[in-house]
């Protein structure tokens, strides 16, 4: 019996690699497991070598995760890329997708890629998100593909996993990742509002790198949290908030007694960026936010 990982996965093409052999091989799903499971890019898979060139599949090991976009499963990481300037950032997208990531079971790196553009005062800006983030508790690297800054730490983040990039349209993933494999992402899928020129796809492939692999196909651009869980899960993956214990334990922080994270956010302690994002994901409203410092208007 050997083991091996989907690298590819398109249409009925399955390759295999197999790192005891240090070789690929096209597999061949037994019927069994033909009938029984999909199989996808990074699945872990049981099987026998048949001849040089084939490998049959005879089981799948159980999955970490299985994403849709892309369809890759066992994903260890996601490198959710934003941008302080071209584009402006938008916290509150970078907020939901960490929350939908955190809820998939996949582990986000922070990235603020195009750092070369900034100026001084936009450097400034940029230190504070990083603080922000960092103090959640999230990995924060600032990069530039253009510079070569951060790179080398993103590097050192993703050997030995795999992992996607996601994050909107333009903050430079295919940059990032020409830059660390030499390869180039899959054109993601386009807004509906250039429908004509959609280019979806269900092929996949896992880019070797530094012992790991990473998608060649983008993550999610932007997602509504809500689409994926209750309003009441979504303060779970608030790391931030999780560092308080409220009066009631399924207290959704927001006009409850004996709320602590209230207290929290009063204090200065949770960014009241932070607390914004999560009231506009769970669309709620408070009236005390208004009399706190520093954390009026949008
Ligand atoms: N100045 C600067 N420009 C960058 C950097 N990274 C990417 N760009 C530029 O930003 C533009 C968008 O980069 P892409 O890598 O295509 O961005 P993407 O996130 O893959 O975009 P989509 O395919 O639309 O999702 C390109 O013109 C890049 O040359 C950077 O670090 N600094
Ligand atoms: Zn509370």
């Amino acid at each position: 019996m050997s083991e091996g990982i989907v690298v590819e996965r398109a249409g009925q093409k399955i390759t295999v690699f197999v790192p005891e052999e240090g070789k690929h091989y096209r597999g061949v799903p037994l019927g069994k497991v033909r009938k029984r499971d999909k199989i996808f890019a990074g699945d872990v898979v049981e099987g026998r070598i048949v001849d040089n060139e084939t490998f049959a599949i005879e089981g799948i090991k159980d999955r970490k995760n299985l994403l849709i976009r892309p369809p890759i499963a066992n994903v260890d990481k996601v490198v959710i890329v934003s941008t302080i300037k071209n584009p402006p950032f938008q916290n509150y997208l970078l907020d939901n997708l960490l929350v939908v990531y955190d809820y998939l079971g996949v582990n986000p790196v922070v990235v603020f890629n195009k750092v070369d553009l900034l100026n001084e005062e936009e450097i400034k800006e940029l230190d504070k998100w990083v603080d922000i983030y960092r103090s959640a508790g999230y990995r924060v690297i600032p990069t530039s593909s253009e510079s070569g800054e951060g790179i080398e730490e993103l590097r050192e983040e993703l050997k030995g996993v795999v992992s996607i990039f996601a994050g909107a349209s333009g903050v430079g993933k295919s940059s990032l990742v020409r830059e660390l494999t030499g390869e180039d992402l899959k054109v993601g899928e386009v807004s509906s509002k250039t429908e004509r020129g959609k280019h979806t796809t269900r092929e996949v492939r896992l880019i070797p790198f530094e012992g790991g692999f990473i998608g060649d196909a983008p993550g999610f651009s932007r997602v509504e949290a809500l689409n994926f869980m209750d309003r009441e899960e979504v303060r779970l993956h608030f790391p931030e908030f999780l560092r308080y214990e409220c009066k009631f334990s399924d207290c959704l922080h927001l006009e409850e007694e004996g709320c602590e994270v209230r207290e929290a956010v009063i204090r200065g302690e949770i960014p009241c960026e932070r607390y914004k994002s999560y009231l506009k994901i769970i669309k709620a409203f408070v009236p005390w936010l208004s009399e706190v410092r520093n954390c009026s208007g949008d």
